[in-house]
C-alpha cells in the first residue's frame, strides 16, 4: 500500500447509482469496484443496506461486500439506514457502516420516514449491535449529517442544529460523523468553520470526512475550505453520478478523477494511479452508456509533463 495523504472514499457505486435509473448489473458493478481498487482507491462505498422497493439499483449490495471483502487492502463501506439494514450488513462484514441523519428533521422524513429521534435511537440500536460482535468485527460507525449546510425543503438550516446533531450522534454511539452537503448548499467558508466548530466541540478524531455534492459549482473550493480546517478523507464519485433521490434539486457528487488530480498537483499523495483510474471509467461508461459521464480531467488528459505526488 502507497503511502497516503489523502484519501478518497469512492462513493460512485452507492452515491451514483442510486439516483440512475438503469440498473447495473451485479457483474459489471464488480468489475468496476475491481478497477477502482487496482487504480489504488482505498475506499469503496459499495451499496446500501435498503429495502429492493425502495432503491432496486442497489439491491445486491451483499453480494458486493462480499465480493469489495475479497479485494486485499480495500476499505469496504455501506450505508444502512436503520437497524434492520444493519444487521443485513453485519451478517456480511463491511468495514464501516454510514446511518444518515438528515439535519433537515423535512428531509428525514422523507428520505427514512423517520424523526431525528427516531434514527438516533436506531444509532443506539446498531451500536450496542456492533457492541456484542467479538473485538476485530467491528465495523467503523459514522453518522452522515445530510443537509448539514442547507435544505432544497428547509432552506436554512441552522449551524446550532448541525452542532446538536454531531453531539447526539457521538452519544448515541458513532465512532465519527461526516460532513454533507447533499443539495450542494456549502461555501468554503461554511465548510471551514463547521469543520472547526466541530472539531473544537468533539475532538479532531470524531470529523475527518467531508461528503460534497457540486450542484452549484463550489465542490472544489468546499474541498480546499475542507483541506484547510485539517481533514483528511473525501468522498467522491466516479464520473461525478450522484444525489439523494429523496432530495429535490440533489445532483451529482464531486469528480473523483478531479479530486486525484487537484490534490496530486498540490503534491498531496492519494495513492491512485491516473491510467487505471481512466481505465476504471470506461468499466464505468461501458456498462451504462446511456448515463453521461462529467469530468473535466478525463476529457483534457494530464497537462504534458504532469509529474504526480504519487509514484505511478
Ligand atoms: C428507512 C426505510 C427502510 C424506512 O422505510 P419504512 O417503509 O418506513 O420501513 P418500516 O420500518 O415501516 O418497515 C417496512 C418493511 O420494510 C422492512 N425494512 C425496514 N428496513 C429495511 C431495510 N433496511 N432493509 C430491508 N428491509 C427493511 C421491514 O422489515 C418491513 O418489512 P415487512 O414487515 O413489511 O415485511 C426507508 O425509508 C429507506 O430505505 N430509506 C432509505 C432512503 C435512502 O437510501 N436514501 C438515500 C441515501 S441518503 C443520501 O443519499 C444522503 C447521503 C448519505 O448521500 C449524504 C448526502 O449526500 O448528504
Amino acid at each position: 500500500m502507497p503511502a497516503i495523504d489523502i484519501e478518497i472514499s469512492e462513493v460512485g457505486p452507492r452515491d451514483g447509482l442510486q439516483s440512475i435509473r438503469p440498473i447495473m448489473s451485479t457483474t459489471a458493478k464488480k468489475d468496476w469496484i475491481s478497477a477502482l481498487a487496482a487504480a489504488g482507491i482505498p475506499e469503496i462505498e459499495v451499496g446500501s443496506f435498503v429495502p429492493a422497493r425502495v432503491l432496486p439499483q442497489l439491491a445486491d449490495t451483499a453480494e458486493l461486500v462480499a465480493h469489495a471483502s475479497s479485494i486485499d487492502g480495500l476499505a469496504v463501506a455501506v450505508l444502512v439506514p436503520n437497524l434492520r439494514g444493519a444487521q443485513d450488513a453485519l451478517a456480511v462484514g463491511p468495514d464501516k457502516m454510514t446511518v444518515p441523519l438528515s439535519v433537515s428533521e423535512t428531509h428525514s422524513l422523507k428520505n427514512l420516514r423517520c424523526t431525528h429521534a427516531q434514527v438516533l435511537q436506531e444509532v443506539r440500536d446498531i451500536r450496542a449491535a456492533i457492541d456484542a460482535l467479538p473485538a476485530g468485527q467491528r465495523p467503523k460507525l459514522e453518522g452522515s449529517l445530510s443537509t448539514a449546510f442547507g435544505c432544497t425543503l428547509e432552506g436554512e438550516v441552522p449551524e446550532r442544529k448541525v452542532m446538536e446533531m454531531a453531539e447526539k450522534l457521538v452519544a448515541a454511539g458513532c465512532d465519527e460523523v461526516g460532513l454533507s452537503d447533499t443539495t450542494g448548499f456549502a461555501s468554503p467558508t461554511q465548510v471551514r468553520d463547521y469543520i472547526r466548530a466541530i472539531h473544537r466541540l468533539l475532538g479532531r478524531d470524531k470529523l475527518t470526512g467531508v461528503h460534497l455534492h457540486n450542484t452549484r459549482g463550489q465542490g472544489f473550493a468546499n474541498v480546499m475550505a475542507a483541506l484547510d480546517a485539517g481533514l483528511t478523507t473525501i468522498d467522491a464519485s466516479m464520473g461525478g453520478i450522484g444525489g439523494c433521490p429523496f432530495a429535490p434539486g440533489a445532483s451529482g457528487n464531486i469528480v473523483t478523477e478531479d479530486l486525484v488530480f487537484l490534490l496530486e498537483s498540490m503534491g498531496l499523495r492519494t495513492g491512485i494511479n491516473f491510467a487505471r483510474l481512466f481505465a476504471a471509467r470506461q468499466v464505468l461508461a461501458g456498462a451504462l452508456p446511456e448515463v453521461e459521464l462529467y469530468g473535466f480531467t478525463p476529457e483534457a488528459g494530464l497537462p504534458k509533463g504532469f509529474r504526480p505526488a504519487t509514484a505511478q
